[in-house]
C-alpha cells in the first residue's frame, strides 16, 4: 500500500504465514482469547464485543457493532475506537498461527466516517513472517461485507514468551488469570497453545 512506513515493509527473507494445523476451521468462531479483553471479552461491559471467525489461510472477518458509548464526534465512532477494532482483530489473526504476539506498530487510515448504529465488517490476514515479526492488514467496511471501505490498516506484530504478560502485566489480574480453573480459558489468556 502507497503511504506505509518502511518498518511495516517485510523484508526480503520474509515467508510466507503458516496456518497452525489446529487452528480453527474457516467459519469457525474463534471466541474470546480473555474474558476482560477490551476488544473481544464478554466479561467486559464497556468493550467492543468483536466477534472474529477464521478464515482461509491466515485469514479471518471480524463484526464490530458500533453503540452509544463508542462515540467521538455526535453520533460517530471515536476514531480511537476504531483503531482498537483493527488492532483486536489483527491480533486475533495470532491465533490462527498459534504464536503470542503483541501490537508493535499500527498504522490506520480512516477513509469514512462510521456512524453509531452501524456493524463495521472487518477482515484480516498475515502478510508475511521474518522471525518474531508478523505483517498484516485489515479493512473495515460498512454497510455490508462488500461496503466501500471506512477504515483499513497494517501492522507488525512482534512475537513474545508468556513472561512478556507475567512480568509486566498487574499481578492481580495475572495471578487470576493464571488460577483460572479452566485450562483452556487459562492457556488462551496469554494466548498460549493449550
Ligand atoms: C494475548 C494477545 C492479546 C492481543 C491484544 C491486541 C493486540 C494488542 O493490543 S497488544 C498490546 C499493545 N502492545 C504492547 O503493549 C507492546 C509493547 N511493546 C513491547 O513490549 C516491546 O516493544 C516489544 C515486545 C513489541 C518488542 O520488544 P523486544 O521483544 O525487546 O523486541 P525488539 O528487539 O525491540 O524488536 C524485535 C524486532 O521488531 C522490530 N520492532 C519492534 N517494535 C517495532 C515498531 N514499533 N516498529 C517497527 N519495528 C519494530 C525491531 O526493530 C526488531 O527488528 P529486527 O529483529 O529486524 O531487529
Amino acid at each position: 500500500m502507497s503511504g506505509t512506513s518502511a518498518s511495516l515493509q517485510p523484508p526480503a527473507d520474509a515467508v510466507t504465514p503458516v496456518r497452525h494445523p489446529d487452528a480453527p476451521a474457516p467459519g469457525e468462531l474463534l471466541g474470546a482469547h480473555y474474558g476482560e479483553c477490551f476488544g473481544c471479552g464478554g466479561e467486559q461491559p464497556h468493550g467492543l464485543h468483536l466477534q472474529a471467525r477464521a478464515g482461509e489461510g491466515v485469514s479471518l472477518t471480524a463484526e464490530f457493532a458500533v453503540r452509544p458509548e463508542h462515540q467521538g464526534a455526535p453520533g460517530l465512532a471515536h476514531g480511537g475506537i476504531l483503531a482498537t477494532a483493527l488492532d483486536e482483530t489483527l491480533g486475533s489473526l495470532n491465533w490462527l498461527l498459534r504464536t503470542i504476539a503483541v501490537t508493535g506498530r499500527l498504522e490506520t487510515d480512516f477513509r469514512r466516517p462510521v456512524p453509531v448504529g452501524t456493524t463495521l465488517h472487518l477482515e484480516a490476514e498475515v502478510t508475511a513472517v521474518a522471525g518474531r515479526k508478523i505483517y498484516s492488514r485489515a479493512t473495515g467496511r460498512v454497510g455490508g461485507p462488500d461496503g466501500p471501505v471506512a477504515v483499513r490498516a497494517e501492522a507488525l506484530f512482534i512475537e513474545v514468551k508468556v513472561d512478556h504478560f507475567i512480568d509486566n502485566g498487574r499481578p492481580e489480574e495475572i495471578q487470576a488469570a493464571m488460577s483460572d480453573p479452566d485450562q483452556v480459558r487459562r492457556a488462551r489468556a496469554f494466548e498460549v497453545n493449550p
